[in-house]
């Protein structure tokens, strides 16, 4: 069978489920995952090489009306991440109902000369029937090429997402070593990691309010020592983050400590500090210096 390769842009709204699928295509966790939205910030790529496929999925930031020059970056790198990929995959929460922001996304896609799927996700939450008429209502919106139900949670018909999307990949070389998984080194995933503890732990305002940057990494035959720093934009966020006689941010230790563990296969011991950058998600030099860059088109 000849070897088929190619890039895969798996775009949406927040909450959609991207970050869910692509870990669960992979068998490991590429990208954090939570029930806030916009908890993705980077264009992340989670490459699958299989015996006669590469896959290079992109995880996007779920497009949204951007409030903050953060925002307007996140949207902008989803965007060319469609205008780069081999297949658009559109990711659709179908609990939700179809609205301006799915329209605003096809808009976007309309553009696009590339085959364009519909992945309707999180079809474990509604009765068959109801899954049956929504994918009716979807399928006279936008001439896809492809509509495939499915459960990234629940990990229902990704074999046949995988083949589906293989029918549409272009012969061709594979663009990436057979063990590489992400394009994004351990530092990365080790400073998201903390950011998703800090997600699940955090309500309103502050979860979008963080970011995460590894101030120092030492590695010893005792294992790992990591000191980072915790970025809020206010004083009052700050004082929730650190919680009573400092219980908040410990439990955001303990847990990032246990999964860093796992995923470094060492001892890992872990310093958080709190640190307010007011405004940062307005400043072009803050959100450089915290890695959220913005795509050139
Ligand atoms: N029941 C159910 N929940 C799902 C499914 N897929 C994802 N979820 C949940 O939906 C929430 C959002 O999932 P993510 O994968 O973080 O979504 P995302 O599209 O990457 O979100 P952003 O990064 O905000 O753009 C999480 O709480 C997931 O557990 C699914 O198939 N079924």
């Amino acid at each position: 069978m000849s070897f088929k390769s190619g890039f895969i842009a798996i775009i949406g709204r927040p909450n959609a489920g991207k970050s869910t699928l692509i870990n669960a295509l992979l068998g490991q966790k590429i990208a954090i995952m939570s029930p806030k939205p916009n908890t993705t910030r980077n264009n992340i790529m989670g490459i699958l090489t299989t015996e006669d496929t590469q896959y290079v999925f992109i995880d996007t930031p779920g497009v949204h009306k951007p409030k903050h020059e953060l925002g307007r970056t996140l949207n902008k790198n989803a965007y060319v991440a469609i205008a780069e990929a081999d297949i658009n995959a559109l990711i659709i929460d179908i609990t939700q109902p179809y609205g301006s922001g799915d329209e605003f996304l096809l808009e976007r896609l309309r553009g696009s000369e590339v085959p364009c799927l519909l992945l309707v996700n999180k079809i474990d939450l509604l009765p068959k029937k109801e899954v049956m008429e929504r994918l009716l209502q979807w399928q006279s919106v936008y001439p896809f090429d492809e509509i495939i139900p499915l459960s990234a949670l629940k990990q229902e018909n990704l074999n046949e997402l995988l083949s589906v999307i293989r029918s549409y990949l272009k012969e061709g070389v594979a663009y990436f070593p057979q063990e590489m998984v992400s394009d994004h080194g351990e530092n990365f995933r080790i400073a998201e990691i903390i950011r998703e503890k800090v997600l699940f732990r955090t309500q309103e305002e502050v979860p979008h309010s963080v970011a995460v940057v590894i101030e120092n990494r030492e590695d010893s035959e005792n294992g790992v020592h990591l000191q980072a720093l915790v970025i809020v934009e206010r004083a009052s966020q700050k004082a929730i983050l650190i919680g009573k006689q400092g219980s908040m941010i410990r439990s955001v230790r303990l847990s990032a400590q246990k999964e860093l563990k796992q995923l470094l296969g060492r001892p890992v011991e872990l310093e958080l500090y709190v640190r307010v950058e007011k405004n940062w998600r307005n400043r072009e030099s803050k959100l450089k210096q915290f890695g959220y860059r913005e795509l050139e088109e």
